[in-house]
């Protein structure tokens, strides 16, 4: 199983690398690793199991991120609100593409962290509010979907790694916590 010491950290190449396309039909060790990255997600979701193997409570992670310089990623998006435990999204990507986004952006209040980032880094990450991606699945199939806020700032922030692109390059030097205008700002996103 993935933990937290198979994830590499700011300051390893890899993590500015460009990621290669993934070939179809699919290497066996490519749907295995695909299969992790998602297990790690929800294990680190889980109380327990976060606890047990210290790890930090993830939401999504990019092959880069455990040194495989391949165009994967995947997310395990848990509904925002309490009550209903349904899922909000959850999926593995493989060579994500986004097609189209609304020119509207959006960001965090509370600014973004990284699973390969060991420290706080303040500022606004600003993103797209809406956006269309092409993918493939596990299975081969392409799938065309819509996403929205924190399902679609986690997939950007996702992409951003398989280019070589760490949070913090989006925060405005000058002022990181200037607001672009007409930015939807979104809550802080309740764990
Ligand atoms: C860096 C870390 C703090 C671990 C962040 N976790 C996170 O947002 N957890 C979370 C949020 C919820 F709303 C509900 C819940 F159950 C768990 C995360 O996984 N990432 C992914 C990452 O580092 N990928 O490379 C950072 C996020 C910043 C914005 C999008 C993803
Ligand atoms: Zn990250």
């Amino acid at each position: 199983m993935l933990t937290m010491k198979d994830v590499i950290r700011e300051g390893h190449p890899t993590l500015r690398q460009i990621a290669e396309t993934i070939e179809f039909p699919l290497d066996p060790e490519v749907k295995s690793l695909a299969e992790d990255m998602l297990q790690f997600l929800k294990n680190s979701q889980d109380p327990d199991l976060a606890e047990k193997y210290e790890l930090r409570p993830g939401v999504g992670i990019a092959a880069p991120q455990v040194d495989v310089s391949k165009r994967l990623i995947a997310v395990h998006v848990p509904s925002a609100d309490e009550e209903d435990s349904t899922l909000e999204f959850s999926a593995v990507m493989i060579n994500p593409k986004i097609i189209s986004h609304s020119v509207q952006q959006t960001c965090l209040s509370d600014g973004e962290g990284c699973l390969s980032v060991d420290r706080e880094v303040p500022g606004y990450v600003p993103r797209h509010k809406r956006i269309k991606v092409d993918y493939f699945d596990l299975d081969g199939k392409k799938q065309s979907i819509r996403l929205r806020d924190f399902p679609a700032i986690v997939v950007q922030h996702e992409i951003d790694h398989l280019n070589g692109i760490m949070f913090y390059d989006r925060i405005d030097p000058e002022n990181p916590l200037a607001l672009p205008d007409d930015i939807d700002v979104l809550g802080t996103v309740e764990e």
